[in-house]
């Protein structure tokens, strides 16, 4: 027999409650003891580590590097775990040890110095039972019981009953306390979940590590939270495989990451690296998105054939003959016979153009020779060396000295015929300065913006884009208008397509001597002098992947030299992305193992299909191919599919409106179940359109005394101004213009921070405490998919919904369907 408590009080010693959680107290209290030896021992090994260094020989270096990234890593951990280590415990049924076992759960697993254990790691294999006992299925748990602490402290208890048979006399407290942490107050960024994981979200943290996890949910289910708890799970258990390549987060947005930023270090996993859809290329930060037709063009495959045709064309200012003299012929090379070269070096260097200009070299030699030949230039050159000779000859011999033919020492007829004109030719400043003309180390940005010249883009398009298309594309791309989001994609895939510039040539002299691009030491591909000294790679210190990839080397002209590779990829709100868009990131994850979760009906993505051929490529690890040919399908590794089907976060009252918008948008999709209610009904009012900013400002001001946490303010999506010019405005696009960056600005004005203003398109993936949703009727007919965007903005609040329309049928559209 079990006894169920809620605080009743007991007499001596306060509450029943009061009693469990000062005897869980002392518990925990052992546990942090144990917890400040395992620091000092931390501690002490990177001191033991920097000791070492001071013995200076090589070896010691690296084991000190060896033992103080160790070392770190574990007090890193330690210091994470301080706050709410032990968050769980398990009672489970009788079975060796008669009064039943018991396990306690924790950010991470504490022993004594004897090795028993104290607290176990929530990711270790013994920890499962916590996430997945349930009353039906107790996998011989009796009770499970979660600690809520504050800092050291316990403050409160919430127990389950799983196997009331088992249960003896043990009690049960246990006043919802679950669902009271979920409306607790949204501070701005995301928390973990370790201690309230559910069983359906468990299955997909603890999912197989091979293959890809799909994952599928409604709004507030919890999709982003199980991918990032999925990632320390990953780390945690296959820290060698996953740890030495690396774990790469992917987000929709800035916003969106600065907003899950804290979720991994607060499981103690630091390594894993998180970039929005706008800053996966370095050196490149997206601010804007395009319009949602402007969008789909730049997203759309067709791009790859029309990027890989620029980057075929000349490089703006590439001179268009080459001319060079030797032995008093003048050769040239003119624009038919320059296209040709180029045209034949693209094909053979794709993915390495920037490193191709020995090619090109060598083939503009080859071409020249071949002119020299055709215009007879031979028979010229030994006749006009047979008379400079003889003249030679003439000289010398007047002085008394022996003629040039019998000058010991001196090559006079060093090599064949044409190793002396490739010589020749390779000395002259011109062909040097030809070079670097004609085939310029060019840097992604640059191609992406010569393409503002329509005639350019023209050239790129062939048949591919419409006329409008052009236009529309050229102008967005024309002077120093700010990429977009999609823009990031595409400068990746130039970036693909160029390849690295050549490697700094740091080689030795007497190797130097060999290459006949070498002239007076200077190397006249590169620019550069040829070193004198001997190198050798210096002893490098012991470093870790991560600080690899995070260095990834950049040149000064600003070309990405690695792309760096992940051993694991996970991709946030996966439905929003373009083709483009996964091929960027098919690139950095070919051998990876993947995990995404998206919401198909929180698409804005119009052609849904395209984007699924294109996901499906990357997560099989498919060479992406700008060819319209057929792709050689890759061996389709493991899927292993799931689907989150409870509302964390939005109250009853909230998943109603949001499902009225669902069933417009997606009459057969299936809202996910809410469940706590809030008791705050949604308010829906309508005024006259120029009231609409003021409104949402004051009903901002309202809520701020009404919630303790965040507030959004969600307004249509305002395209880039720039993008706007000479385009004549769709009528949404003129009631937008309310909406564009100052307008935002002046509605956020001197409210505090707890208050973001933001469009519909950052708001993808936050939640607030507060949301209050301006012109739902400009957000529905912004895009094809408009509705859905809706839906997006509707489902952000955790408490209260306030939505603000000019046009009185949204009233109720959105409180009684
Ligand atoms: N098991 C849980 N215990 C406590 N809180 C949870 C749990 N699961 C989810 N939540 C909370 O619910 C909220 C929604 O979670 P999350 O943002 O991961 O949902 P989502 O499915 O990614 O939503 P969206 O599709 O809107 O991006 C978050 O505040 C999260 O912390």
């Amino acid at each position: 027999m079990s006894s169920q408590v809620n605080g009743r009080p007991t007499g001596h010693g306060g509450t029943v409650k009061d009693r469990e959680i000062a005897a869980e107290q002392r518990y925990v209290d052992i546990a942090y003891a144990r917890l400040e030896e395992m620091r000092a021992d931390a501690q002490a090994m990177i001191r033991e580590g920097y000791r070492q260094s001071l013995a200076g020989t090589k070896g010691s270096l690296v084991d000190r590097d060896a033992m103080v990234h160790q070392a770190a890593l574990r007090a890193q951990a330690l210091d994470v775990a301080d706050d709410g280590l032990v968050f769980g415990r398990l009672d489970l049924a009788p079975g060796e040890k008669p009064s039943g076992e018991v396990r306690y759960v924790g950010r991470i697993g504490v022993r004594t110095s004897e090795h028993d254990s104290l607290v176990i790691d929530w990711r270790a294999p013994a920890a499962e039972d916590f996430y997945r006992a349930t009353p039906e299925d107790p996998r011989g748990v009796v009770r499970r019981r979660v600690l809520h602490s504050r800092g050291h402290t316990v403050v409160d208890l919430e127990d389950d009953l799983l196997d009331p048979d088992a249960a003896g006399g043990m009690t049960i407290v246990g006043d919802g306390a679950f669902l009271a942490s979920l409306a607790r107050a949204r501070e701005g960024a995301m928390r973990d979940i370790v201690a309230t994981i559910q069983r359906e979200q468990d299955e997909v943290i603890r999912a197989p590590a091979d293959g890809t996890v799909l994952v599928r949910g409604a709004p507030g289910t919890g999709k982003t939270a199980v991918a990032l708890h999925r990632v320390a799970y990953l780390l945690f258990r296959h820290r060698r495989r996953f740890g030495s390549r690396g774990v790469l987060v992917v987000g929709p947005n800035r916003r969106f990451t600065a907003y899950i930023e804290r979720v991994l270090p607060s499981l103690g996993e630091g390594s894993a690296t998180l970039r929005s859809l706008g800053d996966l290329v370095d050196g490149v930060t997206a601010t804007v998105h395009d319009t949602p037709a402007l969008a789909a063009l730049k997203g759309s495959e067709t791009m790859a054939a029309v990027l890989r045709r620029a980057v075929a064309d000349h490089a703006p200012g590439a001179p268009d003959e080459l001319r060079v003299v030797y032995k008093g012929v003048v050769v040239s090379l003119d624009r038919r016979a320059l296209d040709r070269v180029r045209g034949d070096v693209h094909r053979r260097s794709r993915g390495s153009v920037n490193a191709a200009r020995r090619q090109v070299a060598e083939m503009l030699l080859d071409a020249l020779w071949r002119r020299f030949t055709d215009l007879g230039g031979p028979e010229a050159a030994r006749e006009a060396e047979g008379a400079e000779a003889g003249l030679w000859n003439a000289i010398l011999a007047a002085d008394g000295l022996a003629s040039l033919d019998g000058e010991p020492g001196r090559p006079a007829r060093d090599g064949t015929p044409r190793e002396q004109f490739d010589a020749r030719v390779r000395e002259q400043r011109e062909f040097a300065g030809f070079l670097v003309a004609f085939w310029p180390i060019r840097r992604p940005a640059d191609v992406l913006r010569s393409l503002g010249d329509p005639a350019r883009l023209r050239r790129a398009a062939g048949r591919e884009l419409h006329g409008d298309d052009v236009a529309r594309l050229a102008s967005s791309w024309a002077g120093d208008a700010p990429f977009s989001y999609q823009d990031v994609a595409l400068l990746d895939e130039i970036d693909a397509l160029l390849g690295p510039p050549p490697r700094p040539a740091r080689r030795r002299a007497s190797a130097a001597a060999d290459d006949p691009f070498v002239v007076d030491g200077v190397n006249i591909l590169t620019g550069e002098e040829v070193a004198e000294d001997d190198w050798e790679p210096e002893m490098q210190e012991l470093t870790t992947s991560m600080e690899r990839l995070e260095r990834s080397r950049r040149v000064d002209d600003g070309v990405v030299e690695e792309r760096p590779e992940y051993a694991h990829i996970v991709v946030d709100e996966a439905q929003d992305l373009s083709p483009m868009q996964w091929r960027m990131l098919g690139r950095r994850g070919r051998q990876a193992s993947w995990t995404v979760v998206e919401d198909p009906a929180q698409s804005a993505w119009e052609d849904l299909a395209a984007a699924r051929t294109a996901m499906d490529a990357a997560l099989s690890g498919e060479r992406p191919s700008s060819r319209n040919r057929r792709r050689k399908p890759a061996p389709r590794r493991t899927r292993h599919e799931y689907e989150l089907t409870t509302n964390y976060r939005n109250s009853t009252e909230i998943a109603a409106v949001s499902a009225r918008v669902l069933a417009r948008a997606l009459p057969e999709a299936r809202p996910a179940r809410a469940v706590r209610s809030s008791g705050i009904a949604p308010v829906v009012r309508v005024l006259p359109e120029s009231g609409l900013a003021g409104a949402a400002r004051q009903d901002a001001e309202e809520l701020l005394a009404q919630v303790e946490g965040t507030i959004g303010v969600i307004v249509p999506f305002h395209p880039a101004e720039a993008h706007d010019e000479g385009t004549i405005p769709l009528p949404h696009e003129i009631a937008s213009a309310r909406w564009d960056a100052a307008a935002r600005a002046r509605l956020a004005a001197g409210l505090p921070d707890r208050v973001q203003v933001l469009d519909v398109l950052e708001a993808k993936g936050l939640e607030f405490d507060a949301a209050v949703i301006a012109a739902p009727e400009t957000v529905a007919a912004q895009s094809p998919n408009g509705l859905r965007v809706l839906y997006v903005a509707v489902s952000r609040a955790t408490q209260h919904l306030v939505v603000l329309t000019s046009e009185p049928e949204w009233e109720g559209i959105l409180l009684s369907g």
